[in-house]
């Protein structure tokens, strides 16, 4: 069991994985067997002595939950199974008639104290309740006397010897989902929550929230995007001997070593700041700049307030030419007048590496993002999703797979930020940030995140190594700020998020 990190696959991608671990001698059955056994594993350490009830569904993933009953079983363990239908494939057939106690239709089940979730995995494909969810079989397999006597009384239906009873279906089976989640102490869900889709963080039903998510192999776009993110609860990766690789990563810690002992303020990095309307939001990005480990912040605005350690000169384009900028920042509080326009245009045709945040995104629209795509000096662009939109278009398709075109389109690493922030270059490199906290939702949070993406970028980082530490930076910082902070809390937070080991 591992925590949330390394390679993101999609649907299509772990079976391509699947599809080698076979090539090179596994089988379904191999593969369904190791996951059984580490999925016991973990929920063995989770669940102590309490009686566990597996709920299965008519796939692999169900398959994965006959397995892990098994195991739990023959470790001594009260387990009990529900099926939501008869199984499919021929590995979940085999596992369930390995399984040697009963199975009882998931709309009879009582609950217990450990609800392990195995309905639905990478194959879902519908909403759980739409009509053309299978029946459930009227077969019910019986188990053996000594597994039937495991079996509280209490808990076997009436209906036992039939698997389904006529209106099944007309039970949602989200609404049994959750009833059952309800009374239990520990909801535990298997590769994904039964309910979300894989790859692009859709909530098809109305599912409980889970406590952990058991993903199996490696981690999918959904254990990541919102909202199917939040239905996760913890995620732990388990290996299942399936070798993962994926351009797209989930965002970890990065290495930041502390100034060498030859370090000056030119070498650490200078980052300047075009100011323009609100000049209060383009000293919250030279505040965190410098927090974030900049040597030196040029504040390009006519007022002077601020701390003593920015320096401020007026915006002019000999300040904006100097060759020890390390990344010019443009955007917070920059306005959109002709003042703003003209200041960004002026910017565009520096060479420096570039951060493009805030209102000056607006105001790329059109030939200014096409124009920006030919320039050859680093890039990153910051849009929340309302810019995204604005700037890119709106679209259903997944927030990686928009970052990914949008990267492309603009030539440009971007950062898609939100709950889910998804950072993504012109090479198909993707990270994506797990767990932000969200009393991020505040005013100023953004100015803050674009001062310290400009500080990794002066330090000389390629664009997606900077937008990935700022990106970390800042949501570290937010979880050190604790509740209710304001932007300031969070770019003076930036020093210790810095200083992590
Ligand atoms: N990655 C690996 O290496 C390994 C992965 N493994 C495991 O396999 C899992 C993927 O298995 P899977 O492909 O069989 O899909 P799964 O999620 O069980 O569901 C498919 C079934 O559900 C049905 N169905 C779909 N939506 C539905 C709905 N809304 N309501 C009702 N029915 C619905 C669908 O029916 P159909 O659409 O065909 O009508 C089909 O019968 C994966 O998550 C992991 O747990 C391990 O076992 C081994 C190694
Ligand atoms: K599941």
């Amino acid at each position: 069991m591992s925590p949330l990190a390394g390679p993101i696959l999609t649907a299509a991608e772990i079976r391509g994985a699947e599809a080698s671990a076979m090539a090179a001698g596994a089988t379904v059955d191999s593969l369904m067997e190791r996951a059984g056994q580490q999925i016991a594993v973990a929920v063995r350490r989770l669940a102590g002595a309490n009686a566990i009830l597996v709920v299965c569904g008519p796939g692999n993933n169900g398959g994965d939950g006959y397995v892990a009953a098994r195991l739990l079983r023959e470790a001594g363990l009260k387990v009990r199974v529900a099926a939501l239908a008869e199984p499919k494939t021929d590995a979940a057939k085999a596992a369930r008639a390995a399984w040697p106690g009963g199975v009882e239709p998931v709309a009879d089940a009582q609950p217990a104290s450990i609800l392990v979730d195995a309905l639905f995995g990478t194959g879902l494909a519908r909403p759980l309740d739409a009509p053309d969810v299978p029946l459930p079989s009227s077969q019910r397999k019986l188990g053996s006397q000594a597994a039937s006597a495991e079996q509280p009384p209490q808990e076997t239906p009436a209906s036992a010897g039939v698997m389904a009873r006529n209106g099944a279906a007309a039970t949602p089976i989200t609404a049994k989902l959750r009833a059952l989640a309800q009374a239990a102490t520990l909801t535990i869900a298997i590769d994904l929550p039964s309910g979300v889709t894989t790859d692009d963080g859709r909530v098809l039903s109305d599912i409980p929230v889970f406590d952990i998510t058991l993903a199996l192999a490696a981690a999918k776009p959904s254990h990541l995007l919102q909202p199917a993110a939040r239905h996760c609860g913890t995620i732990r990766i388990l290996d299942i001997g399936v070798a993962t690789t994926s351009a797209a990563q989930v965002l970890t810690r990065p290495n930041l070593p502390p100034p060498g002992p030859d370090a000056h303020k030119y070498t650490r990095g200078m980052v300047a700041i075009v100011a323009g309307s609100m000049p209060g939001a383009a000293r919250l990005a030279g505040i965190a700049a410098m927090r974030a480990g900049a040597g030196y912040v040029l504040l390009l605005a006519d007022d002077h307030s601020g701390p003593d350690a920015l320096v401020h000169k007026p915006f002019a384009p000999q300040a904006i030419a100097d060759p020890r900028i390390g990344a010019l920042l443009i955007g917070p509080g920059l306005g959109r007048d002709a003042d703003a326009v003209a200041k960004l245009d002026a910017t565009l045709v520096t060479d420096h590496p570039l951060v493009i945040d805030g209102d000056a995104l607006h105001l790329l629209k059109g030939n200014r993002l096409t124009t920006l795509a030919t320039r050859d000096t680093p890039l990153i662009l910051t849009p929340h999703a309302g810019e995204f939109d604005a700037l890119f278009g709106a679209s259903d398709a997944s927030k990686i797979k928009r970052a990914r075109a949008a990267a492309v389109q603009a030539n440009a690493v971007i950062v898609f930020k939100g709950a889910d922030t998804v950072i993504a270059g012109p090479d198909g490199a993707v990270r994506v940030a797990p767990g932000a906290s969200p009393w991020l939702s505040t005013a100023g949070t953004g100015d803050v995140l674009a001062g310290a993406i400009a500080a990794m970028l002066a330090s000389g980082l390629a664009p997606l190594e900077a937008a990935s530490a700022g990106v970390w930076l800042h949501g570290e910082a937010a979880h050190r700020a604790g509740a209710a902070f304001i932007a300031d809390d969070l770019a003076q937070a930036l020093s210790a998020a810095r200083a992590t080991e």
